[in-house]
C-alpha cells in the first residue's frame, strides 16, 4: 500500500477526525507530517537530509492534499523540518538508470501532484525554509504565497545546469509567478536566486529573518488567503491557473511519453550520472 503521511498524534486535526480509520489502514510513513493549527495544517515534508522528491515522497504529498481536501480543511502551509533545506527538488535518482515502470509511475505521480496542489481549492503558502531548487521552487510556486527565509539559501528552476529540460508546465508555472521575460532568461540560464534576487523578480512574496519571524508571518499571510470567501478566490486562483491546468490535463500522455523518451536518452543519462557524482564528491 502506497506511503501516506504521519499525524501528529497527541492533536488529531478535527478535519481528519473522520478519516482515522483510513489513515490505519493506508500504511502511514514519516515523509510528510500533518500539524494542526488553528483552522488549518501545515505540511511538512520530512524525507531527510534533503527532501528530495521521490516516488514515495510524491505520493505522500499527494494523499496529504487528498485526505485535506476531503476532511474541508480550507488552508495549509506548506514547509519542511529538514534543516536549511525546503526541497531538493526532484530526486535524481529516480530518473538515472530507472525501471520503465517506475519512472513511469514516477511522473505520472508528480504530474498529479502538480495538478493538485496548483489547482488546489485550498489556500496554500510555502514558507520556504531553505534551498528549494528545481521540482522545490516547483512545489513552492503551486502555493498562492510563498514566504522565504532570508540566508544563504537559493530558489529557482536550475534544470538546464543539469543538462535537462524543465517541461512546459513548470515553465507555465514559472510564467505565471514571474513573468514571461524573466522566466525566458532563468529557465535558460538554470538561474538560482537568492532570496533577496527571488524577492526582486517576485518569485518570492515576503522574507523573514528567522524561524519564529517565519512561522508568524506565513500565519498571517494564510488568514489573509483565507478572510476571503473562498470560492471567489478559488476562482480567481483558477483564472491565472486554470490554462496551464487544462492543458497538462489534456496531454498527460504525451507529455509522459516524451519525460520518458528525454530521460533515457544516453546523453540524459550521462548527464544525471555525473551530477550525482558530482553531489556525492561534495561529501
Ligand atoms: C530527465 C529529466 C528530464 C526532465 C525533468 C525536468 C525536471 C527536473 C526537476 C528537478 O527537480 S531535477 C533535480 C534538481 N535538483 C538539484 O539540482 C539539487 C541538487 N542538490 C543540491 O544542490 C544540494 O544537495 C542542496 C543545495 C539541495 C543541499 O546541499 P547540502 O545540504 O550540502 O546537501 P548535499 O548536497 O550534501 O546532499 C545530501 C545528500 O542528498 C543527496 N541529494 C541532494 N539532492 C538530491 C536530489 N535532487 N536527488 C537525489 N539525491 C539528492 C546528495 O547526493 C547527498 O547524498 P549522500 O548520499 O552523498 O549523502
Amino acid at each position: 500500500m502506497m506511503s501516506v503521511t504521519s499525524i501528529a498524534r497527541n492533536k488529531v486535526l478535527p478535519f481528519l477526525r473522520k478519516s482515522t480509520k483510513m489513515q490505519s489502514t493506508a500504511s502511514l510513513s514519516s515523509l510528510v507530517k500533518l500539524e494542526e493549527k488553528q483552522g488549518y495544517a501545515v505540511v511538512s515534508m520530512q524525507k531527510t537530509p534533503v527532501n528530495s522528491l521521490s516516488l514515495e515522497m510524491i505520493q505522500a504529498l499527494s494523499q496529504s492534499l487528498i485526505e485535506l481536501e476531503k476532511n474541508k480543511c480550507k488552508g495549509i502551509i506548506l514547509t519542511s523540518a529538514c534543516p536549511g533545506i525546503f526541497s531538493a527538488g526532484l530526486d535524481i535518482r529516480e530518473m538515472y538508470q530507472p525501471t520503465d515502470d517506475r519512472l513511469n509511475q514516477f511522473w505520472s505521480s508528480l504530474q498529479t501532484l502538480w495538478l493538485q496542489l496548483y489547482g488546489s481549492k485550498m489556500a496554500t503558502v510555502a514558507l520556504i525554509n531553505g534551498h528549494a531548487p528545481a521540482g522545490g521552487c516547483l512545489l513552492a510556486m503551486c502555493c498562492d504565497s510563498r514566504i522565504m527565509l532570508n540566508g544563504k539559501s537559493k530558489i529557482g528552476l536550475n534544470e538546464t545546469k543539469l543538462g535537462i529540460v524543465a517541461p512546459s508546465w513548470f515553465k507555465d508555472t514559472f510564467v505565471n509567478t514571474i513573468g514571461v521575460r524573466q522566466s525566458e532568461r532563468a529557465l535558460q540560464l538554470g538561474s538560482l536566486f537568492s532570496p533577496e534576487e527571488a524577492l526582486k523578480i517576485g518569485l518570492v512574496d515576503k522574507l523573514v529573518p528567522d524561524m519564529e519571524t517565519a512561522t508568524a508571518v506565513a500565519e498571517a499571510e494564510l488568514k489573509e488567503f483565507l478572510q476571503i470567501p473562498g470560492m471567489a478566490r478559488y476562482l480567481s486562483k483558477m483564472k491565472i491557473r486554470e490554462a496551464a491546468i487544462k492543458d497538462l490535463s489534456e496531454t498527460r500522455e504525451a507529455d509522459l511519453n516524451q519525460f520518458v523518451n528525454f530521460a533515457k536518452t544516453d546523453a540524459v543519462q550521462k548527464g544525471l550520472g555525473l551530477y550525482l557524482q558530482s553531489l556525492a564528491k561534495k561529501n
